[in-house]
């Protein structure tokens, strides 16, 4: 899916009914609604948007305005935007495309509100496309990338929907108009999480992608002279090019097999709680929330480390790489803005410290907090050695954890209200938190590497890759490290030599490892990054194609340009 939507350029009208409207269907409907929509969904006999933000709230779902009221004396919901903030806001698909939208709207029934439910509305005529009586509808306008799929708005001025198209599989809303619970009022958001564990792969393709074309290209390209007098190198015989490259390419990976790791752990944890069981989803939200904003985080910024390692034609839009660079913005910022996400998973790491401290045996993820020492015994440490540096990330992300939650505790006990205490920790919360996600994505990915069966020589590669990633981590974030004194400063110089051994260890492998993504010339749509190499000639072919090129003389010269010149050589 995540090939399919690069190919179109980040998207079209019709990308939110894939990855939104029908996956909402799937998981908040019950069966008989299944029945009604989720066919017509998968054929596409409607097209879907997925309506929840509004222009005056995204991130703070519980501050929605749109509103579901239940009407007993006809069985039917009103939706309604009683507000312009409560206008719905970036709907991919919404503006143009879509005839039908599942809306989130606070749900009243019996004079009550019960919070954010999501309802089915059809928004267009099935038969001439034209906006239903009482729906507004249009797009938002040009965005930073993305702009082939119509982000629209919606206000509803008191639509009427059948009692029936209310999301039923958790929550429901009886004829008398009883609220009837769901077992957790988290589960309106299941969607979300779903999408959130989508978007780490998204994020490891989107930067694999970027790899793939600044490593061929770095082959390709050759500058200046290494030794006086010798042909320029390939650009990619540079340390520094290395440097920069490798722990993108390094991420890629780990990235890969953190998404495989959540979308296996969501099947699990979802199916227990088909069953009833709902203890794992606190850890399934932490989880999706956290590597859904540090992988995006990183890839957004591992995409411009590419861009700019391709000199001045990374810039163009010929080296595919701005177009990357847009989408994976949209992936910081959609389905929940990052920091708030982060915070999610301090939230969770907070409370599991505190069972922790309590005496409880914590499992699963955070299972190292309880088993970390808080005092380190300091030592040359092997710093070649996978598991010594799983090991130090852990104390890292332990020590941090705790430090911010003391932090907290501290300034509640001078009287602060959690609230307040909260707040001014939340810097050292999200540094905590990341720390624990990278710590994560280390681990997971030694795990990985050490299950490879194929073949001796993959899992060396690959070995080695994982060493170059977890050595970047502690170089770039050295401080965390020294400070408690668990890493000494020879740990950290050892470190940064073994970092430099595995650069020149990873050069020979580096395009077998791009090449491995086995991304088509049509997914990655790059001059730079051709699989063939003939970078020079098709950059030349696609700047003749430049519709400033359509003409040998502009017409912007007869308008403009030749009366300012006449004009000024009348001057002289
Ligand atoms: C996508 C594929 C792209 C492929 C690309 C590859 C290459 C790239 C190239 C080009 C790509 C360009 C593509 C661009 C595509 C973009 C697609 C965009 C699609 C976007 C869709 C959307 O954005 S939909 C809208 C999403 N909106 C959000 O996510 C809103 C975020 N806000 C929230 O989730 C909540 O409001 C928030 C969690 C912040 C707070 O909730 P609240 O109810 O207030 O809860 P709180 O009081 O804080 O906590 C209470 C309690 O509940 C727990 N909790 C919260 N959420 C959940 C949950 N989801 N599940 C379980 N539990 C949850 C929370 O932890 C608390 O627990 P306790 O501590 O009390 O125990
Ligand atoms: C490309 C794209 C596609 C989208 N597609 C859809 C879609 O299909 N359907 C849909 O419903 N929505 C969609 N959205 C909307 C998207 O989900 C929201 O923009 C996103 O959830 C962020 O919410 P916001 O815009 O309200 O940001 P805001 O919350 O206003 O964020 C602004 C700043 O405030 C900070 N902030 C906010 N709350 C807190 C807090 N509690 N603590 C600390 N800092 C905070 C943030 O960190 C950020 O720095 C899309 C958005 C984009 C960009």
């Amino acid at each position: 899916m995540a090939a399919a939507l690069q190919t179109l350029g980040g998207g079209i009208g019709i990308t939110l009914h894939w990855i939104a409207f029908t996956p909402t269907i799937e998981q908040q409907a019950t069966e008989e609604q299944k029945k009604k929509w989720l066919k017509l969904a998968q054929d596409v006999a409607i097209v879907g948007a997925y309506a929840q933000t509004e222009m005056g709230h995204g991130t703070f779902v519980r501050g929605l305005e749109t509103t579901a009221t239940y009407d007993p004396s006809t069985q039917e919901f009103v939706i309604n935007s009683p507000t312009l903030t409560s206008t719905k806001w970036w709907p991919g698909g919404l503006g143009k495309t879509a005839n039908h939208a599942t809306v989130m709207a606070q749900l009243y029934t019996r004079g009550k509100c019960y919070g954010p439910h999501n309802f089915m509305v059809q928004i267009r005529s099935l038969e001439n496309h034209q906006p239903c009586p009482g729906v507004t509808l249009g797009d938002i306008g040009p965005k930073m990338e993305s702009n082939g799929n119509d982000n629209g708005f919606a206000r509803f001025d008191h639509v009427r929907i059948p009692r029936e198209n209310m999301l039923m599989k958790f929550a429901r809303v009886e004829a008398d108009g009883t609220y009837v619970q769901p077992p957790s009022s988290k589960l309106a958001y299941s969607n979300m999480v779903y999408l959130r564990g989508t978007f780490v792969m998204s994020a490891a393709q989107a930067l694999a992608s970027a790899t793939t074309i600044a490593v061929r290209y770095s082959c390709v390209r050759r500058q200046s002279e290494m030794k006086p007098g010798e042909p320029e190198p390939q650009i990619l015989e540079y340390q520094t090019q290395q440097y920069k490259l490798f722990p993108q390419l390094a991420a890629a990976y780990a990235f890969w097999f953190a998404s495989w790791f959540m979308t296996q752990q969501h099947g699990s944890i979802t199916g227990s709680m088909e069953k009833g069981d709902m203890s794992g989803l606190a850890e399934l939200h932490a989880l999706s929330a956290g590597l859904k904003s540090y992988t995006t985080a990183v890839t957004a910024r591992g995409i411009d480390v590419c861009r700019m390692a391709c000199g001045g034609h990374g810039y163009s839009h010929a080296s595919g790489l701005p177009a990357l660079f847009g989408g994976a913005a949209a992936l910081c910022t959609a389905e929940g803005e990052n920091t708030v996400m982060m915070l999610q998973t301090a939230r969770y790491l907070v409370k599991c410290f505190a069972q922790s401290q309590a005496g409880k045996r914590l499992t699963g993820t955070v299972a190292y907090l309880s088993a970390v020492q808080p005092s380190p015994v300091a030592g040359n440490r092997n710093m070649s050695d996978l598991g010594t540096l799983v090991a130090a990330f852990q104390h890292r992300a332990a020590r941090m954890v705790r430090h911010a939650a003391m932090q907290m505790q501290g300034e509640m006990q001078k009287g602060k209200a959690r609230e307040d205490a909260w707040n001014s920790c939340s810097v050292l919360l999200i540094k905590a938190a990341e720390a624990h996600v990278h710590s994560f994505v280390v681990r997971n990915f030694a795990e990985t590497v050490q299950t490879v069966e194929v073949d001796e020589s993959v899992r060396a590669v690959l070995t080695s890759l994982c060493q170059l990633y977890s050595l970047y981590g502690i170089t770039e974030h050295a401080g965390d490290f020294l400070k408690d004194g668990y890493l000494t400063g020879r740990d950290i110089d050892a470190a940064s030599s073994h970092l430099s051994a595995m650069l020149a260890r990873v050069r020979p492998d580096a395009v077998a490892l791009v090449d491995a993504f086995d991304l088509h010339d049509k997914i990655l749509r790059s001059v730079l990054g051709r699989y063939d190499g003939r970078v020079y000639e098709h950059l030349y072919e696609w700047a003749k194609k430049s519709p400033l090129n359509k003409s040998e003389v502009h017409e912007s010269y007869y308008k403009y340009l030749q009366p300012f010149l006449k004009s000024n050589r009348a001057k002289l």
